[in-house]
């Protein structure tokens, strides 16, 4: 709702109450129509100004009304209102201006905002556009490039970009109401037509058409396949070219459009599923707000290689102090230069100083006695990580919590080598760990609640996607991720070529497919992997039985590359050929298809023609079927959970929501069918074997998605 109060005698306050971000709820929108009509009906108010509570302006439309009939007034005339109103009206803006909150404010005849505020029209990723004006407003403020650039991206600008840009008038760093109070008692009286921004055209702009033409070609290259973007450019090309009128008629139609799309609702259920992943719990009952997470002051990384270095600079970044520990002096060196410039780019990239001082070097694991916790990320090596988490034991100050990036061991089993195995959680990072957005932890049987709600909030405070998950092979991510590559392998085997899989992919809307993205992480990886799974065999057998391993098919194709030394870019050869090591552009391979042509006549095999259909459906829902395993197995707590780890750290496409919310948009039975139907092509492959727990959900009728959780443990209850 909104509540009116008048103050310095003649202005009319009006403050949005909606907690947490004041969304404009059907309610608010009600009360500001009424309070706003009562401001400007009070023969002793001379302005208005409107502001939110606790230090938030608004943050746009209420998204959960967006699935229900949407009722109370519609915000474009409510907005129309403001802006004709015979009185000046003045937003003061504190906290965030987002989306319909920043539509509402430039209806007002002037923005006031504090120094920390926050700007932006983010309804592009939510798969939807600014349709309460904005798309028309925001150009004719600020000129058709920036308002391109702020609408396609979604982008939040501080205050100080606003007042550049021209979307607030003054920034102050004092009590914003008060600012806009004395503000709007100085303009009182003002003409207000030229503070009408419906009522100028956009300014002039040189060559508009090869400015859209540009801005669609790249808009269009980085949706990767999402529709708002697009829509976002023609609405603001409507802004440019036509009056007002019609083009607030063209952002509704392109909205209309958006409004009911499937796009719109995967990205709304991610921005949900975001914030339902840190309301976290185990299967032990222990949940995110009954578990008190310690204080975390100083950290330490052991290990300076690939992960720990980028781990590091994470923490540093959130102002801790961080003991970095590593053995190798030559690795020390290397890393002790590598950090301090990732964390100088990094601080040139946000404008502040270079957390230097924040790290401190060691070779001697000793020089961690006084730190909150510890993350390990020293070789993958069951007996090197034992050793460590032992001296880790030893050294460390009662209640350290002890942390593994492992990204396959068995955590539990490095717990129980310690004292205290309540005290030892995954924190898995992914490559690089500063830049990357995700981050499982991982608990295991003996894992406390506090110790998992104390990496939970570090996690959050290092800007981290952070995903609580039980212990198991792989955990959630890569777990899945092994049905994905076997499948794209199989494929291979059968007729496909890496092109025509990595493009099925890239199609769906994945930045690369399968293979582009084995060269750039390397193919040694995995191969080490099946190395140590006792999987790798030497490549001269042929045959079916060559190629049925530990009772079940396996594709060599993998090994028998990295016994060419293929490991991908680093090499400059791998399911592609680059022109040197290193490089990033993958080319066609004359000698890769050769070598398939010959490993396929070596082991009998006809290619036949594979199209993209069924390598989506191979691909993605052997990954799925893993996904609904991992939920039967309570490794998962939700659908969200696998959902949040894909999109945020595996290339999911957003504008798909995630693999679980793609099999429920494609419907369950749909996905079974098609599992059922490759299994029965290809038996001795028991990830095509469609879980138990989708079997069930279909049987169950298929619910909806946010009701798997009631049916999942419905089920669990029945067995
Ligand atoms: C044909 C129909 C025509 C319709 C025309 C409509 C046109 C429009 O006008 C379109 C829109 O505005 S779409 C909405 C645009 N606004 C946004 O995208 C801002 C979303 N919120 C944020 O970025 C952060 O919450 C924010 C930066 C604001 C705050 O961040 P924090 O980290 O402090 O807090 P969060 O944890 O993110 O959020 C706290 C709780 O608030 C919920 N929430 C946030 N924004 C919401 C919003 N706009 N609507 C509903 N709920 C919202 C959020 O979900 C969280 O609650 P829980 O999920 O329960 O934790
Ligand atoms: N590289 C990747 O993409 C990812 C790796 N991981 C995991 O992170 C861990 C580290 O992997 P990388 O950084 O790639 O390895 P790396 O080989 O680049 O670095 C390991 C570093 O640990 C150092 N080290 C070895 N023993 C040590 C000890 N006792 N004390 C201090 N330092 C010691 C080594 O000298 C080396 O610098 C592994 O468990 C790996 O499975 C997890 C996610 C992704």
């Amino acid at each position: 709702m909104a509540e009116y109060n008048r103050v310095s005698e003649c202005v009319g306050l009006i403050t949005l109450r909606n907690p947490p971000v004041n969304a404009l709820s059907a309610a608010v929108r009600q009360g500001i129509v009424d309070t706003v009509q009562r401001a400007l009906s009070d023969p002793n108010v001379k302005s208005v100004v409107i502001c939110g509570q606790n230090g938030i302006f608004c943050g746009g439309a209420d998204i959960k009304e967006f699935r229900s009939n949407m009722t109370g007034p519609p915000l474009i005339p409510m907005i129309h209102a403001i802006e004709s109103a015979n009185k000046p009206v003045v937003a003061a803006i504190e906290g965030s201006a987002l989306g319909g909150g920043l539509e509402l404010a430039l209806g007002c005849h002037y923005r006031i905002a504090h120094s920390k505020a926050r700007l932006g029209l983010p309804e592009v990723s939510l798969g939807l556009l600014p349709a309460a004006g904005g798309s028309q407003r925001l150009p004719r403020l600020i000129g058709v490039p920036a308002a391109l650039n702020l609408i396609t991206t979604g982008r939040h600008v501080t205050a100080a970009e606003a007042l550049q840009l021209g979307i607030v008038d003054q920034v102050t760093d004092h009590n914003t109401v008060a600012a806009a109070v004395k503000f709007a008692l100085s303009v009182a009286g003002r003409s207000l037509d030229p503070r009408r921004i419906s009522t100028h055209p956009c300014p002039q702009q040189p060559d508009l058409d090869a400015l859209f033409e540009e801005v669609m070609q790249k808009v269009r290259q980085s949706a990767r396949g999402a529709i708002a973007p697009i829509a976002c450019v023609q609405a603001v090309r409507a802004a440019a070219t036509l009056p007002y009128a019609q083009g607030m008629e063209r952002e509704r139609e392109l909205m209309a459009t958006l409004f009911t799309s499937g796009q719109a609702r995967a990205l709304q259920y991610c921005f949900f599923a975001e914030r339902a992943v840190g309301r976290w719990r185990m299967p032990s009952g222990a949940r995110w707000d009954t578990s008190k997470p310690r204080p975390v002051h100083k950290a330490a990384v052991i290990g300076l290689g690939t992960m720990g270095r980028g781990i590091t600079v994470a923490l540093a970044q959130t102002g801790l102090s961080v003991i970095a520990v590593e053995t190798q002096e030559k690795q020390l060196m290397e890393a002790k230069q590598a950090i301090s410039g990732m964390l100088e780019r990094g601080a040139k990239g946000r404008g502040v100083a270079p957390a230097l001082d924040g790290v401190i070097y060691s070779q001697n694991i000793q020089a961690v006695a006084d730190v909150d916790l510890v993350i390990e990320a020293v070789f993958e090596d069951i007996a090197l990580k034992t050793k460590v988490f032992q001296q880790l034991s030893a050294v460390c100050k009662p209640g350290t919590l002890l942390c593994t990036n492992t990204s396959a061991l068995d955590v539990d089993q490095l717990a129980s080598e310690t004292p205290n195995p309540e005290l030892v959680v995954g924190m898995h990072f992914f490559a690089p760990a500063h830049v990357m957005k995700l981050l499982e932890v991982v608990y295991g049987p003996r894992s406390s609640p506090q110790a998992v709600a104390t990496a939970m909030q570090l996690g959050k405070k290092m800007g981290k996607a952070s995903v609580a998950v039980g212990n198991c092979r792989g955990f959630v991510g890569n777990r899945m991720l092994k049905p994905y590559i076997e499948e794209a392998f199989f494929l291979l085997e059968e007729g496909a070529t890496p092109e025509l899989v990595d493009q099925a992919l890239e199609e769906f809307g994945f930045p690369m497919g399968v293979f582009r993205m084995s060269d750039l992480s390397g193919l040694d990886v995995g191969w080490r992997v099946r190395k140590g799974d006792g999987l790798v065999e030497p490549g001269t057998a042929s045959g079916r039985s060559a190629r049925i391993r530990q009772g079940r098919r396996y594709s060599p194709l993998g090994d028998l590359l990295c016994e060419e030394g293929r490991f991908g870019q680093k090499t400059g050869r791998g399911w592609y050929q680059y022109d040197k090591p290193g490089s990033r552009v993958a080319r066609f391979d004359p000698w890769l298809h050769s070598f398939l042509g010959a490993y396929r006549a070596q082991h009998g095999l006809v290619a036949r023609r594979i199209d993209h259909q069924e390598v989506l459906e191979r691909c993605l829902y052997a990954l799925i079927n893993e996904g609904f395993h991992i939920l039967d197995d309570g490794i998962a707590a939700g659908p969200e959970d696998i959902d949040v780890i894909y999109v945020s750290g595996y290339g999911w496409p957003r504008h798909r929501g995630g693999p679980m919310f793609y099999a429920n948009m494609v419907g369950l039975a749909k996905v079974l069918e098609r599992l059922e139907h490759y299994q029965q092509l290809h038996p001795e492959v028991p990830h095509l074997q469609p879980s138990s727990l989708l079997r069930r959900l279909v049987a169950s009728g298929s619910p909806p998605i946010h009701k798997w959780g009631e049916a999942i443990k419905k089920l669990h209850s029945q067995l």
